[in-house]
């Protein structure tokens, strides 16, 4: 991508502070960093060219929104270079862990400086309009290597795939986590195909989490985002320890439906009504998984 293409601003310019309040220690445990571009350029086959949002953006954002720590996915438009990820890490006083996306043929060092920087997981991705494609063999292989280090495999991909996905899945050793639940179509409510077919799949391993995440791409209707509200909270009330939040900042690629960022947190509440729900969608379960020591 060429940088006289025009750059898109995918993030509010001024979120709201949310009415909810988070606990103490709650982790926005799926966002990203763009850039910024001139100390980490995109990648030459990114799907998209992004504004700069680099870490002073998002941890200004963490604290506008009562949040205390985040784990930073990889975004595609980075490609296999990890290091404005790896960076922002650095730069979060032990407050960021994050999850990296790599080349297949990684070396084992890489991996071990991966993990000395705050890596916990690798992400595969499995969107056409994202990534040009998905070895799945290959990713196997990496799936098997990052074994050893204790780390997990996120995965994103669109709920019309799930069924072909689940040979791949059902081989991954080890604890895999959904991002943004599959992408179900959450407008039939609790009981639609995409929400069944996704509690199939956490019900064939206890090792299966999800991010009950990205309301603002899941539901037709906008905000206040009442179908997903009204899918997405049985399965946190059934799955308690296998749930994390996050907000998705800066929204990759959004940009009819830009959401305020204070919104999004206040569906948390929605999706996770008690004060034990929310301790465990917000601090618990991203905690075991990204900060265990
Ligand atoms: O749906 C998306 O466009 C999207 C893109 C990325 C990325 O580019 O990495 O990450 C996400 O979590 C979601």
């Amino acid at each position: 991508m060429s940088d006289t293409q025009d750059r898109i601003i995918s993030w509010h310019p001024s979120p709201s502070r949310p009415a909810y309040t988070p606990p103490p220690g709650a982790v926005d445990a799926h966002c990203h960093v763009f850039g910024p571009m001139a100390d980490f350029p995109f990648s030459a086959k990114a799907k998209y060219l992004p504004g700069d949002a680099g870490p002073d953006m998002l941890f200004a954002l963490r604290d506008r929104l009562g949040f205390s720590r985040n784990v930073i996915v990889q975004a595609s438009c980075h490609g296999t270079d990890n290091s404005a990820t790896l960076n922002a890490i650095a730069r979060s006083e032990g407050k960021a862990r994050g999850v990296a996306v790599v080349d297949p043929a990684i070396s084992d060092a890489e991996l071990e400086r991966l993990h000395e920087g705050g890596i916990r997981g690798v992400r595969f991705n499995f969107l056409k309009r994202l990534v040009d494609d998905a070895p799945k063999d290959r990713f196997l292989e990496v799936a098997q290597r990052i074994k050893g280090l204790g780390w997990h495999v996120v995965i994103y991909f669109e709920a019309d795939i799930l069924e072909e996905l689940r040979p791949f899945l059902d081989a991954i050793p080890t604890l895999i986590v959904v991002d943004h639940m599959g992408r179900p179509n959450v407008a039939p409510g609790p009981e639609g195909p995409d929400m069944l077919a996704l509690r199939g799949l956490l019900d064939s391993r206890e090792d299966i989490w999800t991010k009950v995440t990205c309301p603002d791409r899941l539901d037709p209707n906008g905000p206040p985002w009442n179908d997903f509200a009204r899918a997405v909270r049985p399965l946190v009330e059934d799955y308690p320890d296998r749930v994390l939040w996050g907000t998705d900042w800066p929204h990759p690629n959004m940009q009819d439906a830009i959401p305020d960022d204070g919104a999004l947190v206040d569906i948390i509440p929605r999706i996770a009504p008690t004060v034990d729900l929310q301790r465990r969608l917000l601090v618990d379960n991203p905690m075991r998984l990204y900060w265990p020591d």
